[in-house]
């Protein structure tokens, strides 16, 4: 049976990256999704915004919602410092292991941590079986419909805490409108678009930033 796509990004990146260095992995991954196959990485453009906001923010812990081949993982996981984690959300069993062996070439699998399963039921499970109390910076980028249940279920499951900050891809393209009218009408959050285009093409997207403001 021919090879997937995300079969063939993990071979490129096997052939072709520094061993250990995680900025050569994003760069290869980069280079292939610009030249030879698209795929739905956040990619650089918007990749260089969300290092600016995991940088000012600084977290500790970190959920992240949708894996795919790890590399918004990778992009996250080599900004943190010593003891800090990434905890990444993956349900497709492929996507999975694809992206530990990605992650393990970049060299900040000590970091990341891939739970397989879907977000809303792993969620429930953070603080007992994952011993997290609470969640510093959530990175939303799995089913769009999923952002606004899922931010939903963040709060009832008592992970978010003053200032937690989540960021959510691809609010224009291909869209998270029940997300947007959410969260930007809700005085629990202070909101940021950050205006971007869609990873690899000429397309208007854009990031949201929400910080928790707390429960009262
Ligand atoms: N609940 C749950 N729990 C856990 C999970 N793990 C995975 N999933 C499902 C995630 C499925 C992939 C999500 N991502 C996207 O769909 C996406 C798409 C595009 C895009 C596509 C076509 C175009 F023509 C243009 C743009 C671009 C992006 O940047 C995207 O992020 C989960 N769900
Ligand atoms: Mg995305």
């Amino acid at each position: 049976m021919d090879q997937s796509k995300e079969q063939r990004i993990l071979n490129t990146v096997s052939y072709n990256a520094i061993k250990g260095n995680p900025e050569s992995v994003l760069d290869c991954i980069d280079k292939y999704c610009s030249k030879s196959e698209w795929a739905m990485n956040v990619g650089d453009e918007k990749g260089l915004i969300l290092d600016k906001i995991v940088e000012e923010t600084n977290p500790s812990v970190v959920l992240e919602l949708g894996t795919y081949c790890g590399y918004s993982a990778i992009r996250i996981a080599r900004l943190l410092k010593p003891k800090a984690r990434l905890l990444t959300i993956e349900f497709n069993p492929e996507f999975a292991s694809i992206a530990k062996e990605i992650i393990e070439i970049a060299g900040v699998n000590d970091k990341v941590t891939i739970l397989e399963g879907h977000s809303e039921d792993i969620i429930p499970q953070l603080k007992k079986k994952y011993e997290v109390e609470k969640l510093d910076f959530v990175f939303l980028d799995h089913w769009k419909e999923r952002y606004a249940p899922d931010t939903i279920l963040l709060e009832e499951c008592g992970l978010l805490r003053k200032g937690s900050v989540l960021l959510a891809d691809n609010i224009i393209y291909p869209g998270a409108p029940e997300f947007i009218k959410y969260i930007r009408n809700n005085k629990h959050f202070e909101c940021t678009t950050f205006l971007s285009h869609l990873e690899y093409m000429k397309v208007e997207d854009a990031m949201e930033k929400a910080v928790y403001l707390g429960p009262e």
